[in-house]
């Protein structure tokens, strides 16, 4: 716990606040659409800025007397940041409910429940991803292939020619199925519904903004169906676990070799509550980011009909219409740069949130202890300095552009750097080989795409698209786009 008896000012520039309840209302904003406002603010105030110059918002920090919450962006501020991991801690996913558990059995689960990696810090951290490591080594990742592309098959049957399909679903159903069964060993479709209806009744409770203003557990309020809701979730993953504890098969799955997993040195396992920890939390960090990373790649080759045309060239030379093998995907550069440049311009994670463990400086700036520090993705990697024309989604610059890591960091950068990147990148890839040879999909735009979300970006309103045949006609459906996404990227209008 980071200890910080007196709430200390922050002398970061930044906004003043309304008299009444401006740190709430500029909490909302920055929840609402953290990249509207963070842009705003750097363009006022530089690339150190306070969410408000007295400090007093809190938004991801669990500890008491946050001072305030810092947003920056830049290649050195990345490095700053992501190479001193011991000062700038990592807070766990379910952000201020963490500190928010008390003598009520009912609150226990916030101990462990999207705690994982993201809850340790220092040589704890060391100690757990080493244990994880073994399950995303790239031997192990390649051998859920077949189990992704027959799920990808399977979702891409059930698509209909002629119909309107929001893409986010289909691509949020595809990656829950891929997760749960490489996670767990079961497929959605195959008897393990009940995790992810329960997943996804948590995700949706934690989303309630009532939850951090009204915290009482009475019936009536949505923090109460939020315990419940997390109580039936703690129940059934405590289930699975046993399951398979007790059975010692080993399936395959990340799950298993969790639970086979023993540190070199002290011979210790993983419990069963940082068990839970981890799967949780790798089971939300992978699939949402996944998903939506998808969807823009979609939604940007959807609008860029040259670039549509020469990945699927690119991909039916290679593939002749057949799913990529591990090995066919390290033929297809031009999938390699669209997918790069996708989440270099609409990056799924727009943020990487800190905590400072104790009083120090950033980009010139002191930061006293236990200030939330929001270093932004987006915003270094649409900074002009790194990239020319920026907000161009121009998937040839990666012909002659290597940036740094702290340059371009859709998966962050340093000793945490996502651990799933290898995974994810094979999913993208696969997908989209698979969907583009067989279908088009045109963008309906009657409704704005506003990507909003702080943890994770996404399109607001979906991504409804009309289904076609692969019928190679591009230029169908580019143009009339509205929303914040015109912000982001240049647009045909
Ligand atoms: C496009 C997909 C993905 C993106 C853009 C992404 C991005 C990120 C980023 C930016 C971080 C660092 C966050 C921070 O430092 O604050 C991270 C961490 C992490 N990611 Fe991913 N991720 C993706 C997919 C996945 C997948 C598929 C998994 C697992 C199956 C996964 C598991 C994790 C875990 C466990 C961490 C914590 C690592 C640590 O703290 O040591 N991610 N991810």
């Amino acid at each position: 716990m980071i200890a910080t008896t007196k709430k200390p000012k922050l002398t970061v520039p930044g906004p003043h606040s309304s008299p009444l309840f401006g740190n709430l209302i500029q909490m909302f904003k920055f929840v609402d659409d953290s990249i509207s406002l963070s842009r705003q603010l750097f363009q006022n105030y530089g690339s150190v800025v306070s969410l408000l110059a007295e400090g007093g918002t809190n938004i991801y920090s669990p500890y008491p007397n946050c001072p305030g919450t810092v947003i920056a962006y830049g290649a050195d501020i990345v490095r700053e940041v992501t190479s001193q991991h011991d000062v700038f801690h990592k807070c766990p996913l379910i952000g201020i409910l963490y500190g928010k558990q008390n003598d009520s059995p009912r609150t226990k689960p916030f101990n462990h429940i999207l705690v994982g990696l993201f809850g340790v810090n220092g040589g704890e951290h060391r100690q757990h991803r080493q244990l994880l490591m073994p399950a995303f080594h790239r031997q192990r990742i390649e051998s859920y292939r077949d189990e992704m592309v027959d799920i990808i098959q399977s979702e891409l049957d059930g698509l209909q020619i002629g119909e309107i399909v929001n893409v986010v679903e289909l691509m949020r159903r595809l990656t829950m199925r891929v997760a749960s069964k490489t996670l767990f060993g079961e497929d959605v479709n195959q008897g393990g519904e009940e995790l992810v209806r329960l997943l996804k009744k948590f995700g949706k409770r934690l989303g309630n903004p009532a939850i951090a203003i009204l915290p009482f557990d009475i019936p009536g309020l949505p923090y109460h169906y939020l315990l419940d809701a997390m109580l039936e979730l703690d129940g059934e993953m405590r289930d699975i676990i046993r399951r398979r504890t007790t059975s010692g098969v080993d399936g395959g799955d990340v799950l298993s070799m969790l639970i086979q997993a023993k540190d070199a040195d002290s011979g210790l396992t993983l419990t069963e509550d940082e068990l839970l920890g981890h799967v949780t939390a790798i089971f939300a960090a992978g699939h949402d980011t996944s998903t939506n990373a998808i969807a823009w790649v979609l939604f940007l080759l959807s609008q860029h009909p040259q670039v549509a045309a020469d990945l699927l060239d690119e991909l039916e030379s290679v593939l002749h219409g057949e799913p990529p093998t591990v090995e066919q995907l390290q033929q297809l550069p031009l999938l390699e740069r669209v997918v790069k440049e996708s989440m270099r311009v609409l990056p799924s994670i727009p943020w990487n949130g800190r905590v400072a463990s104790e009083t120090t400086t950033l980009g010139g700036f002191e930061i006293p202890a236990g200030t939330e520090v929001f270093v932004s993705i987006y915003q270094t990697h649409h900074s002009a300095e790194i990239y020319s024309q920026p907000q161009q989604f121009n998937p040839q610059r990666w012909e002659e552009i290597e940036p740094t890591m702290y340059e371009y960091n859709p998966f962050s950068a340093g000793s945490r750097i996502c651990i799933g990147a290898g995974f994810a990148m094979m999913e993208i890839k696969i997908v989209l080989a698979m969907l583009l040879m067989r279908y088009r999909l045109q963008l309906i735009t009657e409704k704005p795409i506003d990507g909003k979300g702080m943890i994770v970006m996404s399109p607001r309103n979906g991504l409804p698209m009309l289904v076609y045949k692969q019928d190679r006609q591009f230029t169908q459906g580019v143009g009339g786009v509205r929303g914040n996404v015109r912000e982001m990227v240049d647009l045909p209008q």
